[in-house]
């Protein structure tokens, strides 16, 4: 006799690793399952290397179990294949999505916008340019042609937003795994927070999301990956589960007793999971159990089995059998019987989504305790349907009423698979089957009774149902979850792309034109630069001209009318003659300072206009301009004092006297100054006494003449004093002034304050040129950087959208069939 059920469920595998995976001496009996498929209903089209599309064919005949089986393996089979691709692209799209989430672009959650219209950090969907953005990018693409992922993302963006719909509701509705839980506080005041949270607080909260889905689909692919199935044998104390499980195994595997004896929870795996050795391991901690660290696990011999199992203590937590049982796509984990103590680990374990089916033993004698009856409520309404194995029938007299009031039973625990229950509820006698020695050893000595041919035809029905509603099961519990993950992930990913696509791509075509106009005020300031340096150099020079020439020509008035200044001076005799001359000489210098003065005054007003051309000519520049104090920017112009002399009193000139003075006094006493101021005056008397003759008198006469002329000659020097000294001060000051250069070094001193000045303009003026043009440069670095960010972010998510629009169309070609079975009981 073969186990027909699990030769049937190794096919998939078989069909992968073309290998023998029944114990030795088993294969060639005779089973439906055994044989190899080599017909696969299944065509790969090199559409794509890596997603090659698979064409199921129609389950040959409802009449033939068989080839439907085969096929279900097969697709099966390549359905994970391509699912596990699925999963790896969708994982390294998340990760590529937490990489450029961290490092480049924070990724943005679309919004409604209805309550974050005036939020500005962030970008709102009802944001005209930023539709305009999106719709731009498909509107080349004709609707008709676009593929169904992209309608569905389109349609999932421009849902049209509803008045009462908060940010976070809206998200809801466009994202299925991302969503944020944004909800705070009690539901009074769960009000949106999305308001208070910044770029960076979302994108942080998007990695955690990203994270998690990252694990999820670790999860799942080890759950794709993982071709078993796993079924959980529960029942009552006793019910005789482990002698089940032996049954199915056609092996003595698990310990059978008529006392309670099942204490842990033993799990028969095939040794294929285990390199072929068969090992049973005793497990401390299931969480951390690995099968390749055998610090994880404790090995027990097989021998050792029955003692481990019947007298397990809390040191293990779970038994695992490595073993030759035929069972390739089973794990069969066998509970100790429910009791108060049990009821709640049995249940947690029943909960696990990784557990496909649930099969309950209950002995027919007993039916159904309480504490089973509280478990199959539960677990039905965790896995809708449930396996039911009423064991023990051999030992009822009055099978249809038993049947009547199992079933009776089993509708008010679990009515669908009370619905169902031709293909969920088998009346057994499990004891009826031989395992592998017995089978042996009974072939030569009895052949099977009608009755127990019977029992095994019971149970090979029990079989035949048990695989097909497993495989289904594997199939919707292994297949679903994935494709149903990816699809939600993808339209998410396809939502985000597409948002943050357009957000980028608006960023881009911003920073762009500010790149363009940067670039044209760049070249507009070098050339101001240029321009704006020459024309306040000019405005420098021009000024300086001008002041060095008003200088010069106001100090040489001063100086040519020095004489004019003193003539309010009143000359007061011969006893204030030496003030006199000191008042004369200051009023001309004070003269000249009052034009130093007034050409300072100018220079001043001159240098101020100048610097005040010179920074509003800048002015676009941006920048305050420096200010520039003019208030002490001239000492006063010191002359220095010119010494009164002896000599300025009088004055021997006789040019000049003659000139001035011909019409006040005469012929003689002009000859007489003359004489005397040739210091000659003597010998010019006798000269005059000779030409003229007047004075040939002798004697007495002649002394006393020339004593008169002397006396005259002296009186008139006296007198002339007051005249004399304005003159002779005003002379020695123009030659002091024109000997020391003066008035070229007040119009250099002036003209050099005054460049002085100016220049702190002109460096300024040059500094806030630097700054701008190192403003404009860094401005241009900025906006590149932004530029090439957005490009790059364009660029990605429009990458990302087009891969998981590929993704999306694999997986809609692997169909639903999976879970539109036409069987409801398989859904
Ligand atoms: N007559 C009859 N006896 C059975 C049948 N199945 C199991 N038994 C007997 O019932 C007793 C208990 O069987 P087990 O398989 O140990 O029961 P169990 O549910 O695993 O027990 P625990 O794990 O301890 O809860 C054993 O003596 C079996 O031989 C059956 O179909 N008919």
């Amino acid at each position: 006799m073969s186990s027909q059920f699990f030769n049937s469920a190794s096919s998939s595998k078989n069909s992968q690793t073309s290998s023998s995976i029944l114990p030795e001496g088993r294969n060639s009996q005779p089973s439906i399952f055994t044989n190899r498929i080599t017909n696969a209903n299944v065509q790969i089209s090199p559409l794509s290397e890596k997603y090659p599309t698979i064409i199921t064919s129609p389950v040959t005949s409802p009449s033939t179990p068989k080839s439907s089986l085969l096929s279900n393996n097969q697709v099966f089979a390549h359905k994970s294949k391509k699912l596990l691709g699925l999963l790896t692209d969708t994982k390294s799209i998340l990760e590529r999505f937490r990489e450029i989430n961290k490092e480049k672009w924070n990724i943005q959650y679309p919004f409604l916008g209805q309550t974050l219209s005036n939020h500005r950090q962030f970008t709102s969907y009802d944001d005209n340019d930023l539709q305009s953005s999106m719709t731009s990018n498909w509107s080349a693409k004709n609707p008709h042609v676009m593929s169904e992922f992209r309608q569905q993302i389109q349609a999932k963006l421009y849902t049209p937003p509803q008045q009462d719909m908060s940010s976070s509701q809206e998200i809801n509705t466009k994202l299925n795994v991302f969503r944020l839980n944004l909800k705070q506080g009690d539901s009074s005041s769960a009000e949106n927070v999305m308001e208070q949270l910044d770029k960076s607080a979302v994108s942080k909260l998007l990695d955690c999301r990203l994270v998690q889905g990252i694990k999820r689909i670790e999860n799942l692919e080890s759950r794709v990956a993982d071709t078993s199935s796993k079924v959980l044998v529960a029942g009552d104390v006793n019910a005789g589960k482990s002698t089940f499980v032996n049954a199915l195994l056609r092996r003595n595997v698990m310990p059978v007793d008529q006392q309670p004896c099942t204490t842990l929870f033993c799990e028969v795996l095939d040794v294929q999971e285990n390199s072929g050795i068969e090992e049973v391991h005793a497990i401390k901690n299931i969480e951390s159990y690995n099968r390749e660290d055998p610090s994880t696990y404790t090995k027990i011999e097989l021998s050792n089995l029955f003692d481990t199992v019947n007298n397990g203590t809390d040191e293990y937590a779970q038994i695992k059998s490595l073993l030759h049982n035929g069972v390739v796509d089973i794990a069969l984990i066998d509970c100790p019987g429910l009791n108060r103590d049990t009821l709640k680990t049995t249940a947690l374990f029943a909960r696990q989504e990784e557990i496909d089916v649930i099969i309950f033993v209950v002995s027919a004698e007993n039916h159904f305790t309480l504490s089973a009856k509280e478990f199959l409520s539960n677990a039905s309404n965790e896995k809708a349907y449930l396996f039911i194995v009423v064991n023990r029938f051999d030992n009822i007299r009055d099978k249809e009423k038993c049947k009547r009031l199992v079933l009776d039973q089993i509708k008010e625990v679990s009515p669908r698979t009370y619905e169902h229950a031709e293909d969920l509820v088998h009346f057994v006698t499990s004891t009826t089957i031989p395992i592998e020695r017995q089978e042996l050893n009974d072939k030569s000595n009895v052949s099977a009774t009608s009755i127990d041919k019977q029992r095994i035809d019971d149970f090979n029905r029990l079989e035949e149902s048990l695989r097909n509603f497993v495989l289904k099961k594997r199939s919707k519990s292994k297949l679903s979850p994935a494709r149903h993950y990816i699809d939600n992930i993808l339209n998410d990913i396809g939502v985000l792309s597409e948002f943050n696509r357009g957000i980028a791509s608006r960023e881009a075509e911003k920073s762009f034109s500010e790149l363009e106009s940067g670039r044209e005020a760049f070249e507009r300031l070098c050339n101001d630069e240029k321009y704006i340096t020459l024309e306040a150099n000019k405005c420098v020079d021009d000024t300086c001209d001008s002041i060095m020439l008003f200088t010069k020509k106001r100090l040489e008035d001063a100086i040519s009318n020095i004489d004019l200044s003193a003539t309010n001076i009143e000359y007061r005799g011969l006893i204030y003659v030496w003030a006199y001359a000191s008042d004369v000489r200051d009023a001309m210098l004070e003269e000249i300072s009052k034009g130093v003065y007034s050409s300072e005054q100018k220079a001043k007003e001159e240098t101020a206009n100048c610097i005040n051309r010179i920074q509003s000519i800048a002015e676009n520049l941006g920048g305050e301009p420096c200010k520039i104090d003019l208030e002490k920017m001239y000492r006063h112009g010191i002359i220095n004092t010119i010494p009164i002399a002896l000599s300025d009193f009088f004055d021997f000139d006789i040019t000049q006297n003659f000139n001035d003075r011909f019409s006040f006094v005469g012929l003689s006493s002009c000859t007489i100054i003359y004489a005397f101021s040739k210091v000659n005056a003597l010998s010019s008397l006798w000269k005059i006494y000779n030409f003229t003759g007047i004075f040939n008198i002798r004697g007495k006469t002649m002394l006393s003449l020339v004593g008169i002329a002397g006396i005259g000659v002296c009186t008139y020097l006296l007198y002339d004093m007051g005249r004399v000294i304005p003159r002779k001060v005003a002379k020695k000051i123009k030659h002091e002034l024109v000997q020391s250069q003066y008035i070229d070094h007040e119009a250099n001193r002036i003209t050099r304050q005054s460049r002085k000045k100016i220049r702190l303009a002109t460096e300024d003026l040059r500094t806030r040129f630097r700054l701008a043009v190192e403003e404009q440069k860094q401005k241009r670095i900025t906006m590149e950087h932004s530029f090439r960010k957005s490009e790059n972010a364009v660029n990605f998510f429009e990458d990302v959208f087009n891969k998981a629009e590929k993704m999306s169309e694999v997986l809609n070609s692997l169909g639903n069939n999976w879970e539109d079975s036409d069987d409801e009981l398989y859904k």
